[in-house]
């Protein structure tokens, strides 16, 4: 993801794709955005998560970088949700509903969380009223300093550990430009063109190490040849997993959390993608989670603790039959949620990447959060279905995205003759969770 642009340039002409990354003309109608896969057409009202993401989205695309509004903004996610009115709107859905907590086993949630489960069923109070209580101002709304102090955090750490360093091969900004135009030969390229994808680099802060100039010379993506695992990789997965597995938590709203210490990672995409399964499977547990082929099934986020080590967090699915407050509830956490290390965002190369991946995708990329792509279900595709959709999605994440990891990772289930390969496929994953928690041995 974050590299050299002396390789990028022969490429990759990123310089005027980055313009179309911003780019609001040709907005897609509704019902593409929304697309539920293979033929079906889905109405607004399907899919509210992408409707909200869409105006957050678009709230942060339409003004130019270069308004000065832009630091009054910060990103648009933030804008729009701090928007009092707009979250007085969401508080007032429904309050949890009964049985959403069964996502995970009943059994093992501990007595102190069915605490919060109560709390969760309390009816919210009127947040249009926000003297209702004894003349107490309305602390509902999140102080924007923690979105900030997050962001900062990511984005060090994401550099931190990302960037194979001792590649780079650092080019100032002013030379990029200039390659830039000598590849071009037509040259409509202009100094706007530049603008947004700069500021995709500097809206967010970045080590001293690589502030200023530099960072905009460093911001590409690419697919590399995946490296096999080492024998001592290959250990370290199969042990950490072969740890102890628990339930922690289901939580409606982010402030329900729990205080965890350990790095956390997450599993997010839209509903029916298989997220749930993947970590039955990287488990090895299938009752650990429940799983449904109907869309919609996980309704909470759930916590899993694997071996005392790193937490897991399983997400409710966006798009088809999504509600708006799961949306709520996954960009507040991917947000503000301090302890995760990387989202893992599940992607069916049947349907591939949907206009709410692309608008998660954006957001994440505002957010800093870093995320790798896993492709889900590969025992349904043919070798040359699953070559031709990968490799359009790896160009779409070449062009656009930012944070990305720069490595599909793969799971499918284990049919007879795929066997080894999803075993080793799953490997994969399960090191880049470790690496992506810190936990590198
Ligand atoms: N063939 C195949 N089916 C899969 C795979 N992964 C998941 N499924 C199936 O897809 C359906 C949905 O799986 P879930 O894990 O519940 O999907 P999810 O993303 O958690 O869905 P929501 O909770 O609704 O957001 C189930 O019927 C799974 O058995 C896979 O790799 N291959
Ligand atoms: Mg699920």
């Amino acid at each position: 993801m974050l590299r050299t642009v002396a390789s990028q340039t022969s490429r990759f002409p990123f310089w005027r794709l980055s313009a179309q990354y911003y780019s609001t003309e040709n907005t897609p109608g509704l019902a593409e955005r929304l697309g539920a896969g293979r033929g079906k057409t889905v109405s607004e009202r399907n899919d509210p998560f992408a409707s909200f993401l869409s105006k957050s989205s678009s709230q942060g695309e339409r003004k130019s970088p270069r308004n000065e509004n832009r630091n009054k903004r910060g990103n648009g996610l933030m804008s729009s949700r701090n928007n009092n009115n707009q979250r007085g709107r969401q508080q007032q859905q429904k309050p949890a509903e009964e049985g959403q907590f069964a996502d995970a086993e009943p059994t093992k949630i501990p007595a102190i969380e069915k605490k919060t489960t109560e709390a969760a069923k309390e009816p919210k109070k009127d947040v249009r009223n926000p003297r209702q209580d004894g003349n107490r101002r309305n602390n509902n709304r999140k102080p924007r300093v923690k979105h900030e102090a997050v962001r900062a955090h990511r984005a060090v750490s994401f550099i931190d550990k990302d960037i194979d360093w001792a590649s780079l091969d650092v080019m100032p900004v002013q030379q990029v430009n200039t390659q830039a135009a000598e590849g071009q030969q037509q040259a409509d390229v202009n100094e706007d063109d530049y603008q947004p994808y700069l500021s995709a680099g500097t809206e967010i802060k970045w080590s001293d190490i690589v502030k200023g100039d530099v960072v905009n010379s460093l911001i590409g993506t690419c697919f590399p040849e995946q490296p096999s695992l080492t024998p001592l990789q290959i250990n370290a997965a199969k042990k950490l997993f072969s740890k102890q597995v628990s339930f922690i938590k289901s939580i409606s709203q982010l402030e329900q959390a729990p205080e965890l210490d350990k790095p956390e990672v997450a599993f997010v995409g839209r509903s029916n993608v298989g997220k749930s399964t993947l970590i039955n499977t990287l488990t090895n547990n299938s009752k650990l989670v429940k799983t449904s082929s109907k869309p919609g099934h996980t309704r909470l986020l759930n916590f899993f603790n694997i071996g005392n080590e790193l937490t897991i967090v399983d997400m409710p699915g966006y798009g088809y039959r999504s509600k708006a407050e799961w949306g709520e509830l996954i960009l507040d956490y991917l947000t503000n949620r301090r302890q995760l290390k990387r989202l893992f965002l599940l992607v069916d190369p049947i349907a591939g990447l949907k206009e709410t991946d692309k608008l998660l995708m954006n957001q994440l990329d505002k957010q800093a959060v870093s995320y790798q792509v896993i492709l889900t279900k590969r025992d349904k595709l043919s070798q040359q279905e699953f070559d031709e959709s990968r490799s359009s999605i790896e160009q779409y994440l070449l062009k656009h995205s930012i944070c990305c990891f720069p490595q599909l990772l793969i799971t499918g289930k284990k049919r007879k003759n795929n066997h080894e390969f999803i075993e080793q496929e799953l490997t994969r994953v399960k090191w880049a969770i470790i690496y992506a928690a810190n936990k590198v041995i």
